[in-house]
């Protein structure tokens, strides 16, 4: 089974990608060690699909288990939520001694990891992902919280789960729109480390909704191999994986949480990613062209719509964890498959940028 191991010393641990293995969920928990009850957190979506499954599976390992549902949906990775959660698990009995499961998506990871974080300062968790931002990217590496009004991800914790168990059998159920937002991050990791996979990512039908395990686990070994590097995005290698996140962050948070999924709007912010390399780094606009026909592919969006202010976007970027000490440090590529962190990027540069987003992929001026 194709398995990618994530090596952080004490706070290793596998990444397991198979179909079915929803089923043996229970034996693959034990043989990690973990031996208390188990506290699975999912969504209202997919809790009624999976949730009696995994149980299952648990119950035949001699693990017992309670049930935590949310209501699904973005708008749920809040501090309210985590602490109704929390306050869920003490009343139904779990401990130290106990564990969480995320069945989710990423929502439900991040939400449900930090839940881990906090809960009796810090229990261990165990991800199992069912949409395909989660299977490969968000169910790895370790950042898990929730988000503020004032912006994306600003409250949160790094806890490393003791396991990740990927099914993709499970994508089956996922909306259209839901599967294609994913490939938002799919389409990151191959402008930013493995040029090849974008070739790979275009082959692809996005009405199919079966990737090969090998895609899946391709995606989490080159998200794996950065979190070795720079687990706390200290270094700046891990921020390589922000490409795109930097103006899509902005824009997913200038609306209610939710209006628009994640993976949308880091296609976008993928676009003013690709106007900035090419305008600061002379990135060669026919790579730009093979990543932006994959999201059009994908019909995830590369246009910004004129109901969301430049100046809302501003507002909400600047409090994005890439500026610190008054510098931005923005992801550019140098080339296909290659990333920086660059701090020549300027305000007016990436105000230019969102502005260049209101109009149409072939009249960026960048692109003669
Ligand atoms: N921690 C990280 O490293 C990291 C990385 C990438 C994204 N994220 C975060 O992940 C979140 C987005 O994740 P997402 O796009 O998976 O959103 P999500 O978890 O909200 O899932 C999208 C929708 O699909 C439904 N769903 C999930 N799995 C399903 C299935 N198998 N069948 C039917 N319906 C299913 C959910 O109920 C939800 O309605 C964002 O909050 C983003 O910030 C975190
Ligand atoms: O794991 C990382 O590091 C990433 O940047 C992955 C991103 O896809 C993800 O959206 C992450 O949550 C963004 O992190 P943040 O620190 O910018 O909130
Ligand atoms: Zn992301």
């Amino acid at each position: 089974m194709p398995t990618v191991h994530l090596d952080l010393a004490d706070r290793s641990y596998d990444i397991l990608v198979e179909d079915g293995l929803l089923d043996s969920i229970g034996s693959l928990v034990q043989s990690t060690g973990l031996k208390g009850k188990c506290a699975l957190i999912t969504d209202s979506n997919v809790g009624p699909l999976y949730a009696q499954r995994v149980m299952d599976s648990l119950d035949e390992a001699g693990i017992s288990s309670s049930c935590h549902t949310f209501p699904a949906g973005e708008a749920s990775k809040s501090m309210s939520q985590s602490s109704a959660l929390c306050s869920e698990l003490i009343n139904a009995g779990h401990d130290r001694a106990s564990f969480v499961l995320a069945l989710g998506g990423g929502v439900t990871g991040d939400l449900a990891g930090f839940v881990a974080a906090i809960f009796y300062r810090g229990v261990p968790f165990v991800q199992v992902p069912t949409t395909i931002v989660s299977q490969v990217d968000s169910s790895a590496g370790g950042k898990t919280g929730v988000n503020a009004p004032e912006g994306k991800n600003l409250i949160g914790a790094f806890h490393q789960p003791r396991l990740v168990v990927v099914d993709p059998m499970t994508l089956a159920t996922l909306p259209g729109r839901e599967y294609r937002e994913g490939y938002a991050e799919a389409i990151k990791h191959a402008a930013i480390r493995d040029e090849a996979m974008i070739d790979d990512l275009n082959a692809l039908d996005p009405s199919d909704q079966h990737p090969s395990a090998d895609l899946l686990a391709r995606n989490l070994a080159i998200k794996a191999r950065v979190v070795e590097e720079d687990e706390r995005e200290t270094s700046g290698t891990r921020a390589l994986l922000n490409f795109g996140h930097t103006v899509g962050h902005g824009i997913e948070a200038s609306l209610p949480y939710g209006e628009m999924l994640h993976g949308e709007a880091i296609s976008l912010g993928t676009r003013a990613a690709l106007i900035l390399s090419e305008q600061l780094n002379g990135f060669p606009r026919a790579d730009s062209q093979r990543i932006l026909q994959f999201l059009e592919a994908f019909q995830l969006p590369l246009v910004l719509s004129d109901h969301i202010e430049t100046d809302t976007i501003m507002d909400k970027l600047l409090r994005d964890k890439k500026f610190s000490g008054g510098t931005i440090h923005f992801v550019l590529l140098t080339k296909a498959g290659s990333a920086e962190v660059s701090d020549q990027v300027t305000l007016d540069d990436i105000r230019n940028a969102i502005e260049q987003l209101r109009t149409p992929v072939d009249s960026d001026p960048t692109r003669g």
